[in-house]
């Protein structure tokens, strides 16, 4: 085999989330035009508390990607030591303002203020994040109501590469109310086998290797590497590590791509994998609110 068509293999093993996340975007900003026909105008609240570096990229580029599929956003930007009563209010304005069609406040949030307290306090119709009880409740009990946008960036790379999903064994590797939890809930939904493993599991290692599907997401840079895995497996990796490499900063997974690539039938890239797929998710959520909110979108288990 010459190096290119070695280079044409490998790249076809990559899952594309750029690509796809493009797609999915294309979808919702043709339902967006659909809405603002009818004169609804979809409207995402983006809410960041202190000044993380990190997360300031995050919240710029979900504005970026709100614009380009004529999503409108407003942003509150509010200082570290904003006390928890300020930030309810602010939850409490946007709950109430009809213009309002999704709330995010992003995460984490500063020490001392209570996440639950805040993302139940987001009325659960605009729960754009699908973290409310209400939502994750309804996401366990097998309801349509807003899911949470990485794992459900995550099923549509998968079926992207299988359409049914059925009795696969799907290995999640992390427990995070975030990715962990909810990812093992849609799996199971997809009618996979689901072990959730996490830092307390014994024998991680052999676990992985009984994956049809491995689910990457515990923040360990390049953590799974070739003989943790079965021929043939699935891979889709969550992780987003910063590491420095050669002198530079660079992005890496959970998974370490270069060293799985052979051994795997599809592998998501860092970056370039779930992360433009989070976004795109977070779009697709804010559309189906707006569509929810104004009668035209009929998923009766999301309630006010
Ligand atoms: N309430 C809340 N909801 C979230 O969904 C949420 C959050 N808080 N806090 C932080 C995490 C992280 N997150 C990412 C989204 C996109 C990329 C993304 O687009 N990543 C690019 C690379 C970006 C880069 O270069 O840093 C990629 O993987 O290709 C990454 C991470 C959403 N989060």
């Amino acid at each position: 085999m010459n190096s290119q068509t070695q280079a044409i293999l490998a790249t076809d093993k990559r899952i594309d989330g750029k690509a796809i996340s493009a797609q999915v975007l294309s979808e919702v900003a043709e339902q967006v035009g659909q809405l603002q026909a009818q004169g609804v105008h979809p409207c995402l609240a983006v809410v960041l508390v202190g000044d993380d570096p990190a997360s300031q990229v995050y919240v710029k580029n979900k504005l970026l990607r709100a614009a380009e599929v004529g999503i409108l956003s407003v942003e509150h930007y509010l200082p570290a030591q904003t006390s928890a009563e300020t930030l309810l209010s602010l939850i409490e304005t946007l709950n109430e303002d009809a213009k309002v069609h999704g709330i995010l406040v992003q995460l984490p949030l500063p020490q001392g203020i209570d996440e639950i307290q805040v993302l139940e306090a987001i009325k659960p119709i605009k729960d754009v994040d699908g973290f409310h009880s209400s939502n994750v409740g309804g996401l366990s009990q097998g309801r349509s109501v807003l899911q949470p946008c990485t794992p459900s960036g995550c099923m549509r790379l998968l079926n992207q590469v299988r359409a049914d999903l059925s009795g696969m064994h799907a290995v999640v590797v992390g427990r995070s109310n975030i990715v962990g939890k909810p990812m093992a809930a849609l799996l199971l939904q997809a009618n996979c086998t689901v072990t959730l493993v996490h830092s307390k599991s014994r024998d991680i290692k052999s676990l992985c290797q009984m994956a049809d599907i491995l689910v990457a997401a515990v923040g360990r840079p390049e953590m799974i590497k070739q003989d943790w895995l079965k021929p043939g497996a699935i891979v889709i990796d969550v992780g987003i590590n910063r590491v420095e490499k050669e002198g530079r900063s660079r992005l890496v997974g959970d998974v370490d791509y270069a060293d799985v690539l052979d051994k795997v039938e599809a592998i998501t890239p860092v970056p370039g994998g779930v992360g433009p797929m989070t976004i795109a998710m977070l779009m697709s959520n804010t559309l189906a609110a707006a569509q929810k909110q104004h009668k035209l979108l009929s998923i009766s288990a999301i309630d006010g």
